[in-house]
């Protein structure tokens, strides 16, 4: 199977169901990637009171008065998700989105999507990853962002004891908005590869830097699956945008990643059919004896 790229939507539809859609046949027509993912809360079983009731803490990206209101703003609920999944399967294209609290992972596993997302935040929430175990029978992303190793351990052991672990994607991840070229890691793909590549299905790079330099790098490291935010514009309003692609730049990471990995191979042969025509005409031969004398 080859590079996989998916488009990370997240909420940076802001809310609207068109923008959504929009998202949607702009990543899979014009970029060409794989899959276009989106995020999905039950805020009021994910948030505490007080994190419901309590101001965005940048009121420039705030959607409401509150967080909770903020947030709610910019859900999508399961009806609206089945939706996208049905415009996603329109334009040729896979659809995801992560989960955040078990509600969450209840309603998106009865949509059956080919997979499903645990976010770096939710990682320890074992009794959602319990439902994904036990009710989802797709592939299980799960990002490992702000996760120390022993709790990546216990994550992969959770899975195992399930007998889910071979169904499992482990992402490399800063979580940082945008995230700095020096907190990249890029060598965390070759850790969690020598660590748990033959007890998990793949190895994959969720990325939120600027530029899609990083991205051919995690691919020459063996990610099997990239994943960036995308937007249709970087000034919108909402905290993602700026770490985000642009379609252009979406366009570029896939074209680029599919270039890249068509490359990573060894010659098929010590001299390939392109450079013996090179090898007739300029390789260095020494002159036959009479030639050099004459
Ligand atoms: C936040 C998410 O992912 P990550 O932890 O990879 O940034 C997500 O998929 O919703």
């Amino acid at each position: 199977m080859g590079i996989r790229v998916i488009a990370e939507v997240g909420c940076n539809h802001k809310g609207d169901m068109q923008i959504a859609k929009d998202m949607i046949r702009t990543a899979a027509v014009y970029a060409r990637a794989d899959v276009v993912k989106f995020q999905k809360r039950k805020n009021r079983e994910l948030l505490t009171d007080e994190q419901y009731r309590t101001p965005h803490p940048n009121p420039a990206n705030a959607y409401g008065d509150t967080y909770g209101a903020h947030r709610e703003f910019l859900e999508f609920d399961v009806a609206q998700h089945a939706e996208l999944m049905a415009e996603c399967a329109l334009n040729g294209i896979g659809y995801s989105t992560s989960v955040w609290d078990v509600t969450s992972a209840v309603e998106m596993a009865s949509l059956k999507p080919a997979l499903l997302k645990i976010p770096s935040a939710c990682n320890l929430h074992f009794e959602m990853l319990d439902v994904l175990a036990r009710d989802y029978a797709g592939e299980i992303h799960c990002s490992l962002g702000m996760t120390t190793q022993d709790e990546e351990a216990q994550i992969v052991d959770f899975f195992e004891a399930r007998g889910r672990a071979k169904d499992v994607v482990l992402y490399a991840c800063t979580s940082g908005y945008p995230v700095a070229f020096d907190d990249i890691c890029l060598l965390e793909i070759t850790r969690l590869k020598d660590r748990f590549g033959d007890r998990v299905k793949s190895i994959a790079f969720s990325g939120h830097h600027l530029g899609i330099a990083a991205d051919v790098a995690a691919l020459a490291l063996g990610a099997q699956w990239v994943e960036r935010h995308f937007t249709l514009d970087r000034t919108w309003k909402g905290t993602d945008h700026a770490a985000s692609l642009e379609p252009d730049g979406l366009r570029r990471l896939v074209r680029d990643l599919r270039a890249v990995e068509g490359s990573l191979k060894y010659k098929a042969s010590e001299i390939l059919p392109v450079e013996q025509v090179q090898r007739d005409k300029l390789k260095w031969r020494a002159k036959p004896k009479s030639v050099a004398a004459a």
